[in-house]
């Protein structure tokens, strides 16, 4: 495997010359230089093919194909062939010899982009007997300089013949065996020879696993290694208590809450500094994780702080938390940007000599003049608020905090963190009992009469709901007065409620006044500009009313429908829009269509490309060869969860069972701790 490409049969000279200037000089290399995509001639029938999609169609020659020249030395064959009862026009570019083979009558395979409107076949190539025989799926290589496609299909043809039985599995047995992965001679042939789409797909996820599992193996050892030496603050705290904190709840756990929980005292508990992410969708009880964290740091004798991007959602986890960590004789302060001198001077002296067990506020949190008796844990909420800077300030304060991040958001940030992160992963993937989705509908702002209706039955039965405005970028001012329109117009609309105001413009105490009326359920329906988005938690709240919706983005109306079912009503979410576009449409579809957040961005990005989200070569994101770090983001999770389980057993660095996947490792460079990938 380590050959020189030149012992491969028929690769002369200028064949050597032209597989160096793409990286590939050993049969090795060339070998792992999979297709990056794959010409699919299976025969579809022309009803399912898409606009702009490569099909191949077969169809009778139903015209004397007619040949064109134009322009120097360019041709244009136009041929009609009737496929499944459609005339189709099949147009071929510089392929003049091609008359000589069409035939009125004959049968034709068509391989080509199909334009759907005016039924046409184009760029395309004829399949005959001949060309076909390699089976329907036909590997695309990327490739430079003037090797053609052909010659490089039959060098690796030829350098599998001569050199595959020397492909060696690389991946311990018991992996292989847990998740029935094909093994690795086999994938390589299916990926460069697929005999069947079936196969195709097996070989692709072993490779990606493979991939991606090298990938976290070299990025854990190379933090293991750091980490030695990182001392943290071990915190030492009575487990008893923490679970007789958390069966005083007033509700029972979910599994994934029990879960993440166990892995946040594991890191306060350990030697390490906690750097971690706790990813849940909106709802699923991220918060009250983060409480029981907050209380056995404070058991600990630590102070804890809370970060969260708008003071709204500050008051609403001063509330929760003190209701929680009061009686235990805890402190919970507020921090606010607006809050007086006195009350600041108060609260500063307090973190200063250790009343304080638990602050929180937004970036108010970290300003200079905050110091802290000895903090122990930071958590913030929705972290991609908060900028790299903040969070390097807030990591010197105290006495290197253990830090917790906590989102909503799956896609795109999370992906990042991962992908390059040195931070542990957890995850709340279940909703707690009771929960029912979200039914959400769309309807064209011509619908609000209904739609108020609808909103006047749900307040009927003693439930609230919220109304958002949305929010215009440009103008903080227009925004509000839209929401100021809206609330004037639903106020007279609905005289037997209360409506209540909710926007940016409005000072603490005006806000703090809604918020606590509304959680009272005094103020019935709250309109609101989007800074109700994230956290705001009222399990009351069953409907929920997005004008123009399709000026969000997808991440943004789910978090804001977020808002509603939290409790253990059915809730309503309906989306007023118009949009012009087919993927404005298509949006409004996905939000109807899931509840589910990880599905949600998945289907956005797919609607977006990954290349809109954020451009993975300058983001410096490491390059696979059959992996796909957007779409194969699952796949990445296990294999960090893996990764992290081999590093940290004996087996991993001294059995013979992973013996092979060391010598891997090794010949990348993982064991020096080099510069990774
Ligand atoms: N295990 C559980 N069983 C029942 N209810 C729960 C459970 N965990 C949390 N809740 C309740 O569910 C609601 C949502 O919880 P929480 O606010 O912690 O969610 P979150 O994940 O922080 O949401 P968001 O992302 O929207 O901020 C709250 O009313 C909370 O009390």
């Amino acid at each position: 495997m380590k050959d020189d490409v030149s012992q491969i049969q028929s690769v002369g000279p200028r064949a050597v010359e032209q597989l160096e200037a793409m990286g590939i000089k050993t049969v090795e290399q060339l070998l792992e230089h999979f297709p990056f995509r794959y010409e699919d001639y299976a025969i579809r029938p022309i009803h399912e093919a898409q606009h702009d999609e490569r099909v191949t169609i077969r169809g009778i020659v139903h015209s004397e194909p007619t040949l064109r020249f134009y322009g120097k030395n360019k041709a244009r064959l136009t041929v009609r062939v009737l496929v499944d009862g459609l005339l189709v026009q099949a147009v071929f570019f510089n392929q003049s010899y091609l008359k000589k083979q069409i035939n009125l009558g004959d049968t034709i395979t068509i391989n080509g982009k199909f334009d759907r409107n005016r039924l046409m076949i184009s760029g395309g190539t004829i399949k005959t007997a001949k060309n076909s025989q390699a089976g329907e799926l036909e590997p695309v290589y990327s490739i430079r300089g003037n090797l053609k496609m052909t010659t490089l299909r039959k060098f690796i043809n030829n350098a599998f013949q001569q050199y595959g039985d020397q492909i060696e599995e690389t991946l311990p047995e018991q992996l292989i065996n847990m998740y029935r992965l094909m093994n690795r001679q086999e994938t390589f042939r299916q990926l460069h020879f697929p005999t069947s789409a079936t196969q195709l797909v097996q070989a692709k996820r072993r490779m990606i696993y493979e991939e991606l599992l090298l990938f976290q193996l070299k990025m854990q050892m190379f933090r293991k290694w750091e980490r030695q030496g990182d001392e943290g603050q071990q915190k030492v705290f009575s487990i008893d208590k923490v679970k007789g904190f958390v069966q005083d709840l007033p509700f029972e756990l979910t599994q994934a809450q029990k879960k993440v929980l166990k892995e946040i005292l594991d890191d306060l508990q350990g030697p390490h500094r906690m750097n971690r992410l706790l990813q849940g969708d909106v709802g699923s009880g991220k918060t009250v994780v983060a409480g029981c964290a907050l209380y056995a740091n404070a058991l600990a004798g630590f102070q804890g702080a809370l970060m969260v991007p708008t003071e709204i959602l500050a008051e609403q986890h001063k509330a929760s938390l003190q209701d929680l960590l009061a009686p235990l004789q805890l402190r919970v302060e507020l921090l606010s940007g607006s809050a007086r001198v006195k009350e600041r001077r108060e609260i500063l002296a307090g973190l200063v000599n250790g009343e304080i067990d638990v602050l929180i506020g937004t970036h108010a949190l970290i300003q200079e003049g905050v110091d802290f008796k000895k903090l122990g844990l930071v958590i913030t909420d929705e972290q991609h608020r908060f900028g790299v800077e903040q969070r390097r300030i807030l990591r010197k304060k105290g006495l290197r905090p253990d830090v917790l991040f906590m989102t909503a958001t799956p896609i795109p940030r999370t992906l990042a963190i991962s992908a390059f992160g040195d931070m542990d992963v957890s995850v709340i993937n279940e909703m707690p009992k009771g929960r029912k989705p979200v039914e959400t509908r769309w309807g064209k702002p011509d619908m609000l009469p209904r739609v108020i209706d609808f909103m006047k039955r749900e307040l009927g039965k003693g439930y609230q709901g919220y109304v958002i405005c949305p929010l215009i970028e440009e103008s903080e001012k227009l925004d509000v007065q839209n929401a100021i329109d809206v609330h004037q117009q639903l106020t007279q609309a609905m005289p037997e409620y209360r409506v209540g105001l909710m926007h940016g413009r409005l000072s603490s105490e005006e806000k703090d006044d809604v918020m606590n009326q509304f959680a009272e359920n005094s103020v019935n329906l709250l309109v609101s500009t989007t800074v109700v988005e994230v956290g705001v938690n009222v399990p009351n709240a069953t409907v929920m009313v997005i004008y123009d919706a399709e000026r969000f983005g997808l991440a943004q109306l789910h978090q804001l429908r977020g808002r509603v079912g939290r409790g253990q009503a059915q809730s309503y979410c309906i989306l007023l829009a118009d949009p012009k576009s087919d993927v404005g449409k298509e949006r409004m579809k996905i939000m109807t269509d899931t509840n589910d957040g990880f599905e949600l961005s998945e289907r956005d990005l797919e609607l977006r490309g990954p290349g809109d989200f954020f451009g993975a070569k300058q983001s410096g994101l490491p390059n696979f060869k059959v992996a796909d770090i957007v779409e194969d983001f699952r796949v990445l999770e296990v294999a960090r969860q893996d990764a992290n389980k081999l590093v940290n057993s004996e087996a991993f660095w001294k059995s013979e069972d992973y013996g092979k996947l060391r010598d891997r490792l090794r010949e990348q460079g993982a064991f020096q701790g080099e510069k990774l990938d």
